[in-house]
């Protein structure tokens, strides 16, 4: 598992000097925090032999990290991004990795799609959108009592805060914030909502619009 980390990181530091993955300042310095971050999760949460969707990959984060450390957990990656996806394609081959597939697609086409809403028993998410529009990406693609993890930073009490009228709407709740280090003290939050009840078929809303006009 650690050689495939570590060979997970090879590649984007290859990769990333052909294609724009991520911000190529900091990713030499930061790749390992960034898979630290992404760790995190299975400190609060056993995610074995679940179905989990993440939502907007990227390179790798937190979706095909976990996947690489959770051979027994099925994962899907949403990645609109043609390079992205491309790249998460190529790792999972190099990788053999038989426990992810990717789908390079607006996720608010996927929440629409019937063989994936309601299908999934989380949802994780890190750095994609504000969290009244990450609810209206996730909420429609978790089972009824699944829960959405979403890594966020210092200020997450002011997205919870703007996020009532999704949370209510959408008929999930905050259940849990695990709160923990990796730069500096406190400065990282694993937000759990918990959803309670089917969603209106309504959501999500077709793309562009939950960011254009967030709950
Ligand atoms: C800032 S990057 C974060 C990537 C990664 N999660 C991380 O933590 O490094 C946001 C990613 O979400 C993807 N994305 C944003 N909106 C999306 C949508 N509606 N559907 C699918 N992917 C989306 C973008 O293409 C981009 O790769």
């Amino acid at each position: 598992m650690e050689y495939n980390v570590n060979r997970f990181k090879e590649l984007v530091l290859f990769e990333n000097r052909k294609h724009n993955l991520v911000s190529r300042k900091t990713v030499e310095t930061d790749i390992d925090n960034h898979i630290l971050d992404c760790k995190k999760l299975l400190n609060y949460k056993s995610i074995e032999n679940l179905l989990v969707i993440d939502i907007g990959t990227g390179a790798g984060f937190p979706g095909l990290v976990l996947a690489i450390l959770s051979a027994k957990t099925n994962f899907t990656l949403v990645e609109s991004d043609f390079k992205k996806s491309n790249f998460l394609k190529l790792v999972i081959d190099e990788l053999n990795l038989k426990n992810v597939n990717v789908i390079r697609e607006r996720v608010e086409i996927v929440g629409r799609d019937n063989s994936f809403r309601e299908n999934f028993d989380i949802c994780t998410s890190r750095a994609v959108a504000s969290m009244n529009i990450m609810l209206e990406y996730s909420i429609p693609l978790i089972k009824n009592t699944g829960s959405v993890f979403m890594w966020k930073g210092r200020n997450y009490r002011n997205e919870i805060e703007t996020a009532k009228a999704a949370l209510d709407e959408l008929g999930s709740e905050v259940n849990n914030i695990f709160t923990y280090n990796l730069m500096e003290e406190r400065d990282r939050a694993i937000i759990e909502v918990k959803k309670n009840k089917p969603t209106s078929l309504k959501y999500p809303r077709r793309v562009g619009i939950p960011a254009k006009r967030p709950l």
